[in-house]
This record gives structure tokens, sequence and C-alpha cells, in this order.
């Protein structure tokens, strides 16, 4: 009997919750969306900024190819919903996806400022006081998703980073759908050389890997160049692979960087994942903690790249 009524009591709140997640749930479809300018493209897919005509929101599409039979397009469907229920400061916000023409579209919510990969394209390096705050907000971001939702990030890089006019910092294009990522490995997009080296042996992949994705996402964006090869040598993928696996991690310039940011990157690039620190490790990095402790002022770091964005 007491069963019964604690249930009946609970339903109000069940019926707020339920509501507040579907106000959010637009129901989307293509004719609906109006294209504007790429964003971007790579990793299996192109990102155009779009206009959801109904509600006037603009939002950020990235369509991908993918050749897969009905029954398979209809589980990445599936598993991409786990989106709706991925909501975080540190994580982009996520509007819906749907399948047209064997093309998937999934809608995101729109960083203004773009990728960390375009931004120090454009404007250079990225100075060690906002990358202790960039570092502080992808942990918390990845620390979200394995600690919530079990989910692997799977490709951190600095295209995967994004920027938006309030200097909030989030991640992007992490792999919450098995089916997805099964899908688009089988074209060549599959292996990226920010992948830790016991991925590109085909080791399994574990939250670790994630970490060597940040150190060396973190190494180029404060050199302003990927850190592999050292010195002006360039080599093809293949061959930039194997030195990744076979030869040290090259230095940062000791005199242009602090100890602890060379430190925290040194721990990152660890080549074996057992001796690599945890998330839980480095967030309590003095790197990492000098930053949560002078709250650099990002707002104002936006405000500057946006305008040199122009
Ligand atoms: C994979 O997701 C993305 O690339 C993006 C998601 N939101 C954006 N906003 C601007 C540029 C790129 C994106
Ligand atoms: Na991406």
């Amino acid at each position: 009997k007491n069963t019964e009524a604690a249930e009946v009591a609970a339903l109000p709140k069940q019926l707020e919750k339920l509501e507040v997640s579907n106000t959010f749930k637009i129901d989307l479809k293509d004719s609906d969306l109006k294209p504007f300018e790429e964003l971007g493209s790579g990793n299996g897919g192109t990102v155009n900024k779009i206009l959801h005509v109904p509600t006037g929101t603009i939002m950020a599409r990235k369509v991908i190819h993918v050749e897969a039979n009905a029954t398979v397009r209809k589980q990445i469907l599936r598993e991409l919903q786990i989106l709706h229920d991925c909501n975080n400061p540190y994580i982009v916000g996520f509007y819906g996806s749907y399948i047209n023409e064997g093309d998937l579209s999934i809608c995101m919510e729109y960083m203004d400022l773009g990728s960390l990969d375009s931004i120090y394209r454009k404007i250079g390096p990225i100075k060690e006081p906002i990358l202790a705050d960039i570092t502080l907000s992808v942990l918390r971001g990845l620390i979200y998703l394995h600690e919530t939702h079990k989910i692997i990030h799977r490709d951190i890089k600095p295209s995967n980073i994004l920027v938006n006019s309030n200097g909030e910092i989030k991640l992007a294009d992490f792999g919450v759908s098995g089916q997805l990522v099964n899908s688009v490995a089988n074209t060549f997009v599959g292996t990226s050389h920010y992948m830790a080296p016991e991925r590109i042996q085909g080791g399994k992949y574990s939250v670790q890997s994630d970490v060597w994705s940040l150190g060396i996402s973190l190494m180029e964006l404060a050199i302003g160049k990927f850190p592999f090869p050292p010195e002006g040598i360039v080599l093809p993928i293949f061959d930039l692979l194997q030195y990744i696996v076979n030869e040290p991690v090259p230095p940062l310039p000791a005199d242009q960087f602090s100890v602890e940011f060379q430190d925290f990157c040194n721990k990152c690039l660890i080549k074996d994942p057992h001796k690599r620190p945890n998330f839980k490790y480095l967030i309590k990095h003095r790197f990492v903690i000098t930053a949560e402790a002078e709250n650099v002022d990002m707002k104002a770091w936006a405000k500057e790249v946006g305008e040199k964005l122009k």
C-alpha cells in the first residue's frame, strides 16, 4: 500500500523531469534547417553553421556520410540519443540527429569562435595561463563523460575543443555511438596522429588514451605545431605514427614554459598507459590548480580572439 502511495507521490517529479527534457527536445527535420557557411571539415564529416527556422536557433550541424544498412542506421540514431543526457558546461550541447539519404546529421550548440585548432593557426600559439584554464575545462568535460556516462572521448585534439565569446571551452565529437565509430572506422578516417602509442599499435582504447591525446594537444597549442617529429622534418602519416610509437617525445623548449606545464605534458605523454597519470591525479596537478586559483580572464581572451579572427 505505502509503496503505491510513494510512487504516486513521486509522479509530479517524474512528470516535471519529463517535461523539462521534452521542452529541450526539438523535433529536427532537414526542411526546417537553413544552411550557412562551412565551419570545418575532417574526421569523417563536414560541419556547417545552420539556422533552425521554427525556433530561430543558430546551430552547428555535422554531416557524416554513413554507408550502412537501415538496421545499423537505426542503431546509430538510437545510440546518439544518449547525447540528450550529456548536459555539462564543458560539453557542446546537442539538439538532435537524423538521417537523410545515407547522410547522418548531428545538430549541436554553435560555438562562435570555433575550434582551438583554427584559433592557434590564425592568431598563433596559446599562452600558458590560457592553456591552464583550457586544460581544466577539458579535464572537467572528460571526467563528466567518463564518470556520468562511462564514455571515453576517443578523439581529443585541438579541432574538437571549441570556444565561444563567453570564453567557454567545450568538447565535441566524442565517441558516444559505438556503431557510428565502427561504421566510420571502415573508411580511412580511423587512425589519427593524436592517438596514444598503445592505440596506434592496435591496442585496446582506454580512458588513459585520452590523457595522451590531451598532452599532445596542449603541446601543439603551446608551440604552434604538432610536436612530432622535432624540427622541420616532415613525415608521411605511417612513418609519423611509427615515430610516435618508437621515438622519445620531443621536449617543450624549457626556457619558454613553466616547470609545471612541462611536467604536466611529460606525465600525459608517458608511453605506458598504466604509468600515465589518470584524470584524478591530473585535476590536482599544480599546472591546473594555478588556473583554478588565478581565475584567468577567459572572457577577455575570447574578446581578443574574436577581434583578431575578424
Ligand atoms: C563536431 O562538432 C563541431 O565541430 C562543432 C560543434 N559546434 C560548433 N560550433 C562551431 C564550430 C564547430 C562546431
Ligand atoms: Na571535429
